[in-house]
């Protein structure tokens, strides 16, 4: 075996370690805001939205002009691509009003998912085509971290051998692109196992040790400089039809053994995706993360799409009238899972019927 020619000088891994280390300072995570246009049109759909630029434009704007204290919790933003370039109602460039918080300016990188043939349904994910250009192009416009999602199911024969293999080289010359000298983007790697199907904690929990090493074999094959990264798992939950119920305290059992098996000590940070929990479910497996009496080397927070946004969606209703309310929904949901994430959070008898709806949607897609 050869020895490593070194691509990254000091000062760039010391760039990107900082960044990483910002995006899940203590009490810290990122709200997920990169839903493609069409993910934004079934969101609005179910508020009776228009699905046009400016609604997509107006409900990010209300996100991020919330209150500044809202940066005491929210360490990262991922936007989408219209996103980065839209302004808000100050006219100022979102990417702009995100960095005069503090915050992190994230960009999704990702093209979505393609068939892989021959298997039960399974995908990869593509965009590695003119990524490098991209990546470039996006740091001079101010992001300083991506991210990619690979889709994985749980079934009988899911997920094969194709889909671990295919997915984590994806991930890993993805994320080796992003942290490329001239692109100095922090990735995000995110290998996403769906809630689908009726398996239980215990399957879950096979499965997420299974992937996430093939995901950090890759990830040292293609020389990936760890620190320099984020990961963004599942927690190990049942599947959304299994019978059988779990508490916070066996979900969070389950994950943290999941991790400490698998993820390297020299990764920064964990930043759970929400995958279908309510914004309730979500932040209480968290806070359980962080309570697990086993000794966790990474920050383990939050990096929630639905969980962080369905409350603030549901005060909007696409109104002007409605600003402040949804601001203080979303603030109050980002300060409950900043709270989680130093394993402070007592959900309390009085948390409002939507927060524990179900975000679930079969065969997630977007
Ligand atoms: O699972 P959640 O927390 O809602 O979203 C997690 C996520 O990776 O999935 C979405 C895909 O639509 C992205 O917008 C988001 O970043």
């Amino acid at each position: 075996m050869t020895h490593q020619f070194p691509s990254l000088s000091q000062e760039q891994k010391k760039e990107l370690s900082g960044i990483a280390q910002r995006i899940v300072a203590p009490g810290k995570g990122i709200l997920a805001a990169d839903e493609s246009t069409g993910t934004m049109g079934k969101r609005f759909q179910n508020i009776k939205v228009e699905n046009n630029e400016e609604n997509r434009r107006s409900f990010r704007e209300l996100l991020f002009s919330t209150d500044p204290s809202i940066a005491d919790c929210v360490g990262g933003v991922i936007l989408f691509h219209e996103t980065l370039y839209q302004k808000s109602d100050s006219g100022k460039l979102f990417p702009q009003v995100i960095r005069d918080k503090g915050i992190v300016v994230g960009i999704k990188v990702d093209k979505g998912t393609a068939g892989l043939n021959g298997t039960d349904g399974e995908t990869t994910t593509q965009g590695l085509d003119g990524l490098g250009e991209r990546c470039a192009q996006y740091k001079k416009d101010g992001c300083d971290f991506a991210k990619w999602r690979s889709v994985l199911k749980i079934s009988d024969g899911c997920p094969s051998a194709l889909a671990i293999a295919e997915n984590a080289n994806g991930l890993a010359r993805y994320a080796s692109i992003c942290q490329q000298v001239c692109n100095g983007l922090v990735p995000i790697v995110e290998p996403e196992i769906l809630l689908d199907g009726n398996h239980d904690l215990q399957r879950c929990q096979y499965v997420t040790e299974k992937v996430l090493a093939a995901v950090y074999k890759a990830l040292s094959d293609h020389h990936v400089y760890l620190e320099g990264t984020l990961l963004k798992p599942n927690m190990v939950t049942a599947g959304h039809s299994c019978t059988k119920k779990y508490t916070p305290q066996e979900v969070a059992m389950a994950t943290v053994t999941a991790l400490r098996r698998t993820v390297p000590a020299s990764v920064p940070g964990i930043c759970f995706l929400s995958g279908g929990q309510s914004e309730e479910e979500a932040s209480t497996n968290l806070s359980a993360i962080n309570q697990v009496p086993l000794h966790r080397p990474w920050k383990l927070t939050f990096s929630y799409g639905r969980a962080l946004q369905a409350s603030a969606l549901a005060a909007w209703q696409g109104k002007a009238a409605n600003k402040a309310a949804a601001q203080e929904a979303f603030r109050s949901r980002a300060k409950i899972n900043g709270l989680a994430a130093k394993g402070e959070y007592k959900p309390s008898s009085s948390s409002d019927k939507a927060s524990m709806q179900s975000l679930y949607t079969a065969s997630y897609i977007y």
